[in-house]
């Protein structure tokens, strides 16, 4: 996209929270250094980070104000007032705007069994205050056993209970953020008792206010800070997050016990030996800058040890490092995408193949896993695809209307590319597809039928391409035809929820319609779809060629016969050379009404390339003009 026309969103998206192009200007300079011109941050939740370096700026403005106005002994409190109200108007606009575009993320459950999914996707931060006229202290259920120190706890020697006296508290704080205007404190009793008091601004609230239960602020803030860090430990919970606030706070503070007053934690944010911050403020999912991300990818590998082979990254082109993602070798289930995989079904002896045994390609007869959807064995021996079903699924995919197709009067896949011209069904193809043997099977794991679960085993790398397609995949040594290359993995979501996602920012997701027309698959809420965007693998790196790429993606069942939910994998369609790039066919259409903007001008080279065929066709047009 042309810069110019980022920048006109920009400007577009403050003005309709009422602020000035002036105002804009400076900040979004700014903002642009700071996150290495990466536009797709800044635009994120409807431009948020721009928003609240505009807030930020015009508080500490405020601020400055208010100390020049007090020196002077003037009252100063209305500009801040007004800084904060206009904060909280904005606020709320865009967290009505947040709520419209994107729907609570319940929970970002791992692929299948729904088990605890590693924690290194960051961490909560705790977030924006609401506002309320009064100070509101949430008591957590955590109480010490009296130590030497605080024997009469219950009374604490004045006859309060320390667990209801907000009082003492506030006149014990030992840590409290910066801004005084609406501040989290942690406060401890002398019984050693802790305290979480959230206090907010008293001119932003009005006396009619409500104090919430701590149940419905419980709920309120697990659902922000799912939406907001996309937190991917299923058991989550903003109470044990606050209940570890207060075990750190307890630990620092023993610590802390023995040394002079300034050496206690002044403020949630701790920063670390080397500078780095080791406390309680965590940089929001997906909002690591192109620096951050240079940081903390290896060069030796951009999966960061989460494959089994490293995979690492060269620029000979120029000094850009990789865009910032989060490395998932496998799917995540978005909020409301059903995929209702359990290990617990399996158990089930309908659900188990009873034919399997040892290594099923191995006997002459295979197993019914390894024949089931199309009664012929998709791999051979080597682990590569046998040639006819390749040449198959080559097929279905470069000609499908040679296939038999399926129509929809209304497709929610073509609404999905644009909600404002609905195109006419493409059509859907019923595509073959493999069956994995798996963990119920009972054949060994090296099984000859289990080749997408382990996962990536050739030596990749991630090289900034000459042509101006950015960042590619390529393989540093040979490849046979059809060998698996790696899967597609990225968060699964609903059409409805990537419709909500494509009118922010143009992705390309992946829509899994191979089982079209099947009642469980079919629907907006129904149909899923794959999006490696802000989380996904190393096939993220892969780019497109129109018609004749190297790579085919197949729909394969491993876990279950699901229709709903299959991986992605993609196969070589030939024999490929070491240093060849790994190329795939999105399937993207370049004429103008698909998406709302172009989706990229395509440089695949390929003599079959649809863009190049557009261009010439419209210059032809032109000229007969
Ligand atoms: C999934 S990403 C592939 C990795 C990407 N090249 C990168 O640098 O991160 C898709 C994007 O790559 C670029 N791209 C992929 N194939 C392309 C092609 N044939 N011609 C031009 N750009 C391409 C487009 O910008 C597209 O939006």
């Amino acid at each position: 996209m042309a810069p110019n026309t980022h920048v006109k969103r920009a400007f577009k998206a403050m003005n309709d929270l009422g602020i000035t192009d002036a105002q804009v200007k400076p900040v979004l300079k700014n903002l642009l250094t700071l996150y290495d011109k990466n536009w797709e941050l800044i635009a994120e939740d409807n431009y948020r980070a721009l928003a609240d370096a505009i807030f930020d700026s015009q508080e500490s403005h405020a601020t400055e104000e208010v100390k020049g106005k007090e020196k002077k002994g003037d009252e100063a409190e209305s500009s801040a007032v007004e800084v904060d109200r206009g904060k909280k108007k904005a606020l709320e606009s865009l967290e009505e705007d947040e709520d419209e575009l994107e729907p609570p993320l319940k929970r970002l459950r791992r692929r299948g069994e729904g088990v605890s999914a590693s924690g290194d996707l960051g961490s909560p931060s705790l977030e924006e205050h609401t506002t309320h006229d009064e100070d509101t202290t949430i008591s957590l259920p955590f109480h010490p056993q009296p130590t030497e120190n605080n024997a009469d706890a219950e009374t604490n020697g004045h006859g309060d209970d320390p667990r209801t006296s907000i009082k003492r508290y506030s006149e014990q704080r030992l840590a409290t953020t910066l801004e005084e205007s609406s501040t989290l404190e942690l406060a401890s009793s002398e019984t050693g008792e802790v305290k979480i008091n959230l206090s907010f601004a008293p001119a932003t609230g009005g006396s009619n206010l409500r104090v919430p239960t701590m149940e419905e602020l419980r709920r309120a803030m697990e659902d922000k800070c799912l939406r907001s860090y996309k937190i991917l430990d299923p058991d989550f919970s903003v109470g044990r997050f606050m209940g570890d606030i207060v075990t750190c706070f307890l630990e620092l503070s023993k610590n802390a016990a023995n040394q002079p007053p300034e050496s206690l934690p002044t403020n949630v944010e701790e920063k670390g030996e080397a500078g780095e911050s080791k406390g309680l403020v965590v940089v929001p999912e997906c909002q690591i800058s192109a620096e951050d991300f240079r940081l903390i990818s290896s060069i030796n590998d951009v999966t960061l040890g989460k494959e089994t082979l490293e995979i690492p990254w060269v620029n000979e082109v120029n000094s850009k490092v990789p865009p910032p993602f989060r490395y998932i070798p496998q799917s995540y289930v978005y909020l409301d995408a059903a995929v209702k995989f359990s290990v617990g079904n399996m158990r089930d002896d309908d659900q188990r193949c009873s034919s399997c045994c040892g290594d099923c390609l191995a006997p002459s007869v295979a197993c019914s896993c390894a024949t089931a959807l199309s009664g012929l064995t998709s791999y051979t021996k080597d682990g590569l695809l046998q040639n006819d079903f390749l040449e198959e699924c080559v097929s279905e995919a470069r000609d499908p209307q040679k296939h038999v197709l399926q129509f929809c009067k209304e497709c929610p896949l073509e609404k999905a590319k644009n909600i404002e011209i609905l195109e006419p069904c493409k059509g859907h193809l019923k595509r073959k597809a493999i069956k994995e043997c798996w963990i119920n099977c009972g054949c060994i794991n090296k099984c000859g039928n289990r080749v997408v679960q382990h996962g990536i085993h050739n030596k990749l790398q991630v090289f900034f391409t000459p042509n101006g397609r950015g960042w590619g995949l390529r393989t540093l040594e040979k490849l046979p035809k059809g060998a698996f290359v790696c899967e597609f993995a990225g968060e699964i979501l609903t059409i409805s929820e990537l419709i909500k996602r494509s009118s922010e920012k143009l992705t390309f997701p992946v829509i899994l319609d191979a089982h079209w027309g099947s009642e469980e698959a079919s629907g907006v809420d129904k149909a899923l779809c794959l999006d490696g965007m802000h989380y996904g693998n190393i096939s993220r790196f892969i780019n497109h060629r129109c018609s004749d790429a190297n790579l085919i993606d197949i729909p394969v069942h491993v876990e279950n016969m699901d229709f709903n939910y299959y991986h992605l994998a993609f196969f070589t369609t030939r024999d490929i050379e070491a240093l060849e790039e790994l190329t795939w066919d999105y399937g993207v259409e370049f004429n103008d009404h698909v998406y709302p903007t172009l989706p990229f001008h395509c440089q695949c080279g390929s003599e079959f390339c649809r863009n190049v065929k557009r261009i010439s066709k419209s210059k032809k047009a032109k000229k007969r003009a």
